[in-house]
């Protein structure tokens, strides 16, 4: 089976978490942290900046390793890693969605979000008063 390396970040600001509505390819409509394939060549961190360049126009700060998950979409074997991060500056827009949402993770899943990310936002629940407050941009 084909085995795809996906990252994926949780971007925190103001107490809030970020979650995007995709606007193109299979799973149009679902909710999801913002993210993409990792290329060859690249370190998961580095995909991720580059997704978070590309998709929202902002330049990621700190970014720590959260959790992982395995699931199979469409007879391939996803490798989702979740960091999560933040940012100076604040995404407006997106490339790659089209509505953005600022929300905390026990309302996740009042959106339609990826079945496969349930054990990530699991995680994130756990940990989410601390990293609320751990996760303020360096100025
Ligand atoms: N970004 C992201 N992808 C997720 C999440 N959960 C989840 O199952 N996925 C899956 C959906 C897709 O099968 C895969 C991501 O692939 P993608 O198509 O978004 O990657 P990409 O942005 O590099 O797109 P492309 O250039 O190949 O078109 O990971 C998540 O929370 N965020």
């Amino acid at each position: 089976m084909k085995i795809i390396d996906v990252v994926c970040g949780v971007l925190i600001q103001d107490e809030k978490c970020l979650i995007a509505r995709r606007s193109t390819g299979d799973s149009i409509g679902k909710y999801e942290f913002p993210g993409g394939k990792v290329e060859a060549g690249e370190t998961r961190e580095e995909a991720l900046v580059r997704e978070f360049r590309e998709e929202l126009q902002i330049d990621l700060d700190q970014l720590y390793y959260l959790d992982h998950s395995v699931d199979i979409q469409n007879e391939k074997e996803i490798r989702l890693t979740c960091f999560v991060c933040s940012s100076k500056e604040k995404p407006v827009k997106s490339t790659a969605h089209s509505n953005l949402i600022w929300t905390t993770p026990e309302h996740i899943y009042d959106y339609d979000f990826f079945e496969a990310d349930r054990g990530l936002v699991q995680t994130l629940q756990k940990e989410w008063l601390w990293l609320k407050k751990q996760m303020k941009p360096k100025f």
